[in-house]
């Protein structure tokens, strides 16, 4: 029988939190067009000429907030991952990430060497993105077609509707939040408003009132609309009424516009308004990382309280909780079904 394994894809991190690793982290991040999605001279010109000229330096000094013995705690996670769920299945499982190393290339190799012919690639993004589930895929199918041709790969789908994942997020979130609480924020990784038109094949999105409100399949490919679809879901899973419920999105970069409102905004205007004790959950992310250990717990902490809030609680991502790994053996398995019936 053909020999099968699993490809767990993330974002990926700098080498280290020296400047010149993270500037070669963010070129190459930075760099792929369907990220910042400007014409190649463009691009470079804002990426090369602007970006990498300060930015490096900024974020090497977060990335020292949040680094571990063990390293970035994005890699540090994907890796008890890979581990929990090695325990669960009785074919390999390696980690690859889009930017940096353990490449993607790595990975597949990985898999390959241990005699895998048919690998199921689940890309750890829950909602669908040109910047995340996009770019992993056509990377991999440009590794695959030019350096393993005769694999197969089955990609895992984006799960931010799956009811067994939302399952799983709402009794992680259930368990960590306080018992008083004026709001519960969930912070979503923003992209820009540009994407979202893009990606999304009926145009259909009005930014202000999105087409989450309509349900429809069609609207799949909206990245905001995934969003608010697993809030709405969330909180009728834990019984919370709307009105304790704020929605925003996190981490922009640049001058465009992003999709609204901002998470920024948002912790600074709350307290004004009698929010002065929130949660917050941050489910764009599955595994902890610098946009939610410093961005989320540290910086935003530090606005919501300066801003007048009083009490902060950040609830952490699923990370290496076991049952997360069960949904990943899950979504696993579907996809390692279809080989059958190729
Ligand atoms: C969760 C989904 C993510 C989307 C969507 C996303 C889009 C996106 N990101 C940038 C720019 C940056 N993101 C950075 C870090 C970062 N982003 C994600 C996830 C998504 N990004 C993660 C998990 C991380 C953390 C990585 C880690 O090592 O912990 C960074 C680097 C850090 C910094 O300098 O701030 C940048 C830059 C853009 C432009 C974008 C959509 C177009
Ligand atoms: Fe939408
Ligand atoms: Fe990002």
């Amino acid at each position: 029988m053909t020999k099968k394994g699993i490809l767990l894809i993330n974002l990926g991190s700098p080498r280290s939190t020296a400047v010149k690793d993270v500037k070669e982290y963010l070129d190459e991040f930075l760099m792929d067009e369907k990220v910042i999605d400007y014409r190649w001279i463009f691009r470079a010109l804002l990426v090369q000429g602007i970006i990498l000229k300060t930015r490096p330096a900024k974020s090497a000094e977060a990335y020292k907030t949040v680094w571990t013995e063990e390293g970035s705690p994005l890699i540090v996670i994907t890796k008890k991952v890979q581990q929990k769920l090695q325990n669960l299945v009785d074919i390999p499982v390696e980690i690859g990430m889009r930017y940096a190393e353990p490449s993607i290339e790595m990975g597949i190799s990985n898999l390959v060497e241990k005699g895998v012919k048919q690998i199921v690639l689940f890309p750890l993004y829950p909602h669908y993105a040109m910047s995340t589930t996009e770019t992993v895929i056509e990377k991999a199918e440009e590794i695959r077609k030019q350096k393993f041709p005769d694999v197969r790969i089955n990609y895992v789908q984006p799960f931010y509707n799956r009811d067994f994942y939302i399952d799983c997020l709402a009794e992680s979130i259930r368990e960590k939040l306080p018992e008083n609480f004026d709001a519960l924020l969930f912070s979503y990784h923003g992209v820009p408003e540009r994407h979202i038109y893009k990606t999304d094949p009926t145009k259909t999105c009005n930014m202000n009132d999105c087409c989450y409100k309509d349900h429809h399949p069609s609207h799949a490919f909206c990245y905001r609309h995934q969003c608010f679809s697993t809030t709405e879901q969330v909180i009728r899973k834990l019984g919370l009424s709307k009105d304790k419920v704020i929605v925003s999105f996190q981490s922009r970069l640049g001058k465009d516009k992003w999709i609204e409102p901002y998470t920024d905004h948002t912790l600074e205007t709350i307290p004004g308004k009698g929010i002065k004790k929130i949660a917050v959950v941050c489910p764009a992310f599955v595994s902890d990382c610098l946009e939610t250990l410093e961005e989320i717990s540290v910086e935003g902490q530090a606005q919501f309280l300066d801003a007048g809030g009083k009490d902060f609680n950040y609830i952490p991502c699923l990370n290496d909780d076991d049952r997360w790994i069960e949904v990943i053996r899950t979504l696993c398995e579907e996809q390692l079904e279809q080989f059958y019936f190729l």
